[in-house]
């Protein structure tokens, strides 16, 4: 993990016009590359981030051109830490799996298998003048079935719970593992996605480094029956994924507000 950590500081230590060799491309559902994401409208206020997202699969999304060639050991290094992360990944989507009463692959396959998104963003929120009037990330909930962070020593990342928003503590050598909004539609509510922010200081910087683990674009997502059951009254909406991660694009939706529009 300390490696990861290194490169990703190194990567994002360049000049702006090292970095900017391979800026944001926006295809459909999949931007890739160093930038700014969201911040499509010119009257909204700007998430105070710069990101840098590679695909670490599946292989035909990956896009090599776009993972950073300097420092030299970035892309070894992030494809030894995507193909762990990948494993603790499948691991706990197994055990949820089991936990809602369906087979240890069952949730894997749904989310398409070898073609499921895995997806390295990494997060780098500079020192602001006045921290209290921008956002790093403006509150959300990840469209991923599971989301594990990587964090660096500063705190920054809020979670919302019981209204308050509670900022986590880093703890070193720890992950942080979120549960994203694809399991709260598959569990028909029974897990729930956590919303989330995160915020900027004007002392320092901060990097965050995101693996997320999502369904393919094609796979049709509704909530699943316990094995050998009928579902009794689903309370979500079934939906393609790639119609859901086309409402990222949507500023005006906030918080749970994407999960939510679900709701039967
Ligand atoms: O920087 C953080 O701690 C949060 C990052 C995050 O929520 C995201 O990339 O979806
Ligand atoms: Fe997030």
């Amino acid at each position: 993990m300390e490696d990861v950590r290194r490169v990703v500081k190194e990567f994002l230590n360049l000049p702006m016009e090292e970095k900017m060799k391979r800026p944001m491309k926006f295809e459909p559902y999949h931007p890739t590359g160093y930038g700014r994401t969201f911040d499509i409208s010119e009257d909204t206020i700007l998430d105070w981030v710069d990101a840098l997202i590679n695909y670490i699969s599946p292989p035909a999304l990956k896009d090599p051109e776009y993972w950073p060639d300097k420092p030299a050991a970035y892309r070894e290094t992030i494809e030894a830490y995507g193909a762990e992360v990948i494993k603790l990944e499948k691991t706990m989507l197994g055990i949820l799996s089991k936990s809602l009463g369906l087979d240890f692959s069952h949730l894997e396959e749904a989310f398409g298998g070898d073609e499921a998104q895995v997806v390295l963003r990494v997060n780098h929120y500079p020192r602001c003048q006045q921290p209290d009037l921008v956002m790093g990330l403006s509150p959300h909930s990840d469209g991923s079935a599971i989301t594990v962070l990587l964090h660096d020593e500063v705190e920054g990342l809020q979670v919302k719970k019981d209204g308050l928003w509670w900022t986590v503590k880093p703890i070193p050598g720890a992950l942080i593992v979120n549960m994203g909004d694809m399991m709260q539609l598959v569990s028909n509510g029974r897990f729930t996605s956590m919303e989330h922010r995160a915020v900027v200081r004007s002392d320092t910087e901060r990097i965050s480094i995101v693996v997320f683990y999502a369904p393919t674009v094609s796979a049709f997502l509704g909530p699943i029956a316990p094995k050998g059951t009928q579902q009794n009254t689903a309370i979500y909406k079934p939906i393609k994924y790639g119609d859901y991660l086309a409402t990222y694009m949507n500023k005006e939706l906030q918080g749970k507000d994407r999960i939510n529009s679900l709701l039967i």
